[in-house]
């Protein structure tokens, strides 16, 4: 007998307009809140600096950032991760200069917050924008990771930037535990406003964040990170790391890149739904697009929505993306069209 269908094969009958398109998209939809915005800034005051691998991005000398930000924020700017970059400034073996005044994201923390009371701040902590080596760690002689001193300075940062005003601490330089030894130096502060916690958890080891060592000066002077960073295949790892930051007082978890790593994402909102999921689309996803776009093989703001809206429907809550001033500035136009009906 012939395939007959039955009634619910019928899709096309739910969603024919925009409203059923809608309906069918659930917790899809890209608000202000979902998005954070990631910001380098130069140890050179007054500079704003191009990055040839990153187009449209730009590193802002601590005089320079508040400028930037001001038409972002009116635009609904909610949240930032800053990166200080040390292009003057001594590097050397254990990051010194990282919880020193003289780092510019300490600096420039108080002048954002005077300038933008209601805005999110965000630090990203490593050790690889400070030493000498461009790794995430300190090293014993024989090479391998000295835990000890490493968790003590990402510790220290980490307390630095909480008492310079961020409100959210991120280490993204994967040593272990060090959740639990950030978490115990932020409660150990006397400071009466709380810090959050947003772990990279599953960060894996990636070609994707090519642009970024540029950007930030940071690409290891030997060796990779795929000691510390996630192998590309590993599921396991991934669930396992964000289970262990959970435990240790993360506050958010996060997957990063974002694209490549999808399942990850939908992973791990699944077995961690009451914590808010973070997706970093990095650098060399802002590249892809940017120079697929340029070329005219694609228009950007229809794969970028169709990007994003990916990482919702994967699980995503929050989005840490380049790309964040152009959405604002979409989600403007599109809410003055509206109001305009
Ligand atoms: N640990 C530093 C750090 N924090 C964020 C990124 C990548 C961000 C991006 O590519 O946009 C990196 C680079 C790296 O680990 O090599
Ligand atoms: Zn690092
Ligand atoms: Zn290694």
């Amino acid at each position: 007998m012939a395939y007959q269908p039955g009634p619910s094969h019928h899709l096309q009958t739910g969603y024919f307009n925009k409203t059923l398109q809608q309906w069918q998209s659930s917790n899809t939809s890209i608000g202000t809140e979902n998005l954070m915005l990631p910001i380098f800034v130069v140890d050179s005051p007054n500079a704003v600096e191009t990055i040839s691998t990153m187009p449209g991005v730009y590193r802002y000398g601590v005089n320079k950032v508040v400028e930037f930000l001001e038409p972002v924020v009116a635009n609904g700017l909610k949240s930032i991760l800053l990166f200080p970059v040390l292009k003057n400034l001594p590097k050397d073996e254990v990051g010194s200069v990282a919880d020193s005044s003289d780092n510019p994201a300490i600096q420039v923390i108080p002048l954002i917050r005077k300038q933008f009371p209601s805005l999110t701040i965000a630090c990203d902590v490593c050790l690889c924008g400070y030493t000498s080596h461009g790794h995430c760690a300190i090293f014993n002689s024989d090479g391998s990771i000295n835990y000890e001193k490493t968790l003590a300075r990402l510790t220290a940062i980490s307390k630095a930037f909480s008492e310079a005003g961020a409100h959210i601490i991120a280490p993204s330089d994967m040593m272990d535990n060090r959740i639990h030894a950030i978490k115990q130096g932020l409660l150990s502060l006397k400071k009466e406003a709380p810090t959050s916690l947003l772990s990279y958890s599953a960060k894996f080891c990636s070609a994707f964040y090519g642009p970024f060592r540029e950007a930030a000066g940071s690409a290891p002077s030997f060796g990779d990170r795929s000691c510390y960073q996630l192998p590309c295949g590993s599921k396991g790892l991934a669930i396992r790391a964000a289970a262990r930051d959970v435990s240790q007082g993360a506050d958010f978890i996060m997957v990063k890149p974002g694209l490549a790593y999808l399942d990850i994402i939908s992973e791990l909102k699944s077995r961690h739904p009451e914590y808010p999921m973070f997706v970093y689309q990095v650098s060399g996803e802002y590249a892809m697009l940017a120079f697929a776009a340029q070329a005219g093989a694609l228009d950007l703001r229809r794969a970028l929505t169709e990007t994003l809206t990916s990482f919702r429907r994967a699980g995503a809550d929050v989005i840490i993306s380049y790309y964040t001033p152009q959405v604002l500035g979409w989600l403007r136009e599109e809410a003055e069209e509206k109001s305009k009906v």
